[in-house]
């Protein structure tokens, strides 16, 4: 499928001396929904930042539907949605107004039937004439995402889009996003919350450092991490696991005092019946037994550790 994000050797060092970003690549499949994970300050809004023109790239290129976001920066931006991490909001304009008036500001020709949609899908319409101040936290986070969506933007970044947002909202913006992704769509989202990964994304990205550490698809991480291990603590320590078993996959810890046996959760069959039947063949036995699983949570940590 055609990217409709290229990013190539980015690289980014604000003038501290801190390099934000080194050489990234990256591709973003038109109409997939993309989570960029990653701890504090690895570098997912600068990424975001750069992309949308907020910030100057140090080097490498950036192309958004084939528009080279300097060269051809007009083009790019016309084609992007932001919604920021912080909120920021003209108060004293109402719904209505800043809305319309964000759409302009994209050379677009005003369309009221759509910006009305947009409201009403929301759940802004009843307070389109309201002056923004004067809205609740939740209700300017909506007025910040019908913002982004004025001008039709073909991708939407979400900058930690539930960070402090009630359930209810939260809801919302799922129900939001997937309705966009029908639409047709690329969503961008960075996030702290591994859950809103899992329940959305179609692939996962991960940040550490500066560097993409890991691209991949939802479904084959979660398989990956569907793993489980067994570890059976055995009544005599093995020196080796024997040849026999080598087809298993087993490994010894703990001095030979364990057995650790790594098997497939998403798997009809875990291979441990057989596994144990093996085992008294070879009289190896054992005196207890527990299984372990990696959450996902455990994973993203083991990966994005800072050490
Ligand atoms: N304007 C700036 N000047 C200097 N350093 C900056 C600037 N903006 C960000 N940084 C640094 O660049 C690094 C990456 O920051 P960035 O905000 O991109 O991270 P992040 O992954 O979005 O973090 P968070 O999850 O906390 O939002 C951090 O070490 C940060 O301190």
């Amino acid at each position: 499928m055609r990217p409709i994000i290229t990013i190539e050797q980015l690289t980014k060092t604000y003038a501290s001396g801190h390099p934000a970003l080194k050489q990234i690549d990256l591709e973003i499949r038109q109409g997939e929904i993309f989570a960029l994970l990653g701890p504090n300050g690895a570098g997912k809004t600068t990424l975001i930042s750069i992309v949308c023109g907020i910030v100057n790239p140090g080097g490498g290129r950036v192309l958004v539907d084939g528009h080279d976001i300097i060269r051809d920066y007009r083009a790019a931006r016309s084609r992007i949605g932001l919604v920021p991490q912080e909120l920021f909001n003209e108060g004293f304009e109402s719904v209505w107004a800043t809305v319309r008036f964000s759409r302009g500001l994209f050379g677009k020709a005003p369309d009221d039937a759509y910006l009305e949609q947009l409201l009403r899908d929301l759940s802004l319409w009843e307070k389109r004439g309201a002056r923004i101040n004067e809205l609740s936290g939740g209700m300017k986070r909506r007025v910040m995402i019908a913002k982004a969506l004025s001008h039709e933007p073909t991708v939407l970044f979400l900058d930690e889009p539930t960070a402090g947002v009630d359930v209810e909202l939260r809801r919302d913006m799922w129900a939001m996003v997937r309705r966009l992704r029908e639409r047709g769509v690329t969503i961008i989202l960075t996030t702290h919350y591994i859950e809103e990964a899992e329940e959305m994304a179609d692939r996962i990205g991960v940040i550490r450092q500066g560097q993409i550490i890991l691209v991949e698809d939802k479904d084959r991480l979660m398989k990956q991490l569907g793993r489980k291990q067994l570890i059976l603590h055995l009544q005599r320590p093995l020196a080796s696991i024997p040849a026999e078993l080598a087809d298993e996959p087993l490994e010894l810890i703990e001095d030979g005092q364990s057995l650790v046996f790594t098997f497939d959760t998403q798997r009809e069959q875990t291979g441990i019946a057989e596994l144990l039947r093996r085992l008294a063949e070879h009289d190896i036995d054992y005196r207890d037994l527990q299984t372990r699983e990696s959450s996902l949570e455990e994973i993203f940590v083991s990966l994005v550790r800072n050490d």
